[in-house]
């Protein structure tokens, strides 16, 4: 039987160590039902300015949570008329990356886990949350469901995650120069990378 993890690759379980800790909503979070933003105009999953994106809005809930909404476009087809699962991931995986906001913590993927279980046609409201289960050193174990409806109703899709805390030289030096570049020279987006490094 092959290993699950083969020697020198991550452990990447989805299941919290047992000494993982609960997560701490940062003292300076935004107050539930606040309005997120983006946090790159040009990101795929909340960039306003982004034409290709998905123009996902999320809202701070309690605790460590968050709500979005996405809407299904014609253009994010899979099979005819419905969403393909690769989109809906995304925006999974965006509504999990906008936890990062409630820890003040920059925070990238490193596994996420989707479960497909009601297709999504287009036009569908997708109703999107999310929430930190459980902290362990720079691993952050969290899940996000959406749903169909209304934010009460089916559950259509749903996620596993462990995001994995990183330095804002991350991206500094793995982004292509020229966006790099640009956001260094933008004042708002230095604002906001720097709100998340100062940790309490
Ligand atoms: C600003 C926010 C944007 C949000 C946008 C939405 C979210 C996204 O889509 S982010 C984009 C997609 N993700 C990426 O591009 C990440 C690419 N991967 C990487 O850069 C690296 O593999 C990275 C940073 C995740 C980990 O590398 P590195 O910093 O060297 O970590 P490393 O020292 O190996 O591991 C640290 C811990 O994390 C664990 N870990 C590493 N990778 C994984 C993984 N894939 N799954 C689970 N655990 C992992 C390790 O086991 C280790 O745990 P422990 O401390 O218990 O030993």
């Amino acid at each position: 039987m092959s290993a699950v993890n083969p020697p020198g690759s991550p452990k990447t379980s989805l299941v919290p160590p047992p000494d993982a800790v609960a997560p701490v909503r940062h003292a300076e979070a935004p107050a539930p039902g606040t309005a997120l933003g983006a946090h790159y105009d040009m990101c795929f999953g909340c960039g306003a300015g982004q034409p290709h994106g998905l123009h996902l809005e999320a809202r701070a809930g309690e605790g460590v949570s968050v709500t979005a909404e996405f809407t299904v476009k014609p253009a994010h087809q899979g099979a005819p008329g419905l969403a393909h699962g690769g989109v809906l991931t995304s925006a999974l995986d965006e509504t999990l990356g906008s936890l990062n906001w409630l820890m003040h913590v920059i925070a990238v993927t490193g596994r996420l886990e989707t479960d497909f279980l009601l297709p999504v046609p287009v036009d569908t409201v997708l109703h999107l949350d999310a929430q930190v289960t459980a902290v362990h050193g720079r691993k952050i174990y969290c899940s996000a469901t959406g749903r169909t409806g209304g934010p009460d109703g089916p559950v259509a899709v749903r996620a596993d995650a462990v995001f994995i805390e990183v330095k804002v030289e991350h991206f500094i030096d793995n982004g292509r120069s020229e966006e790099i570049q640009a956001a260094m020279d933008d004042p708002d987006q230095v604002r906001r990378a720097r709100a998340f490094e100062v940790n309490p």
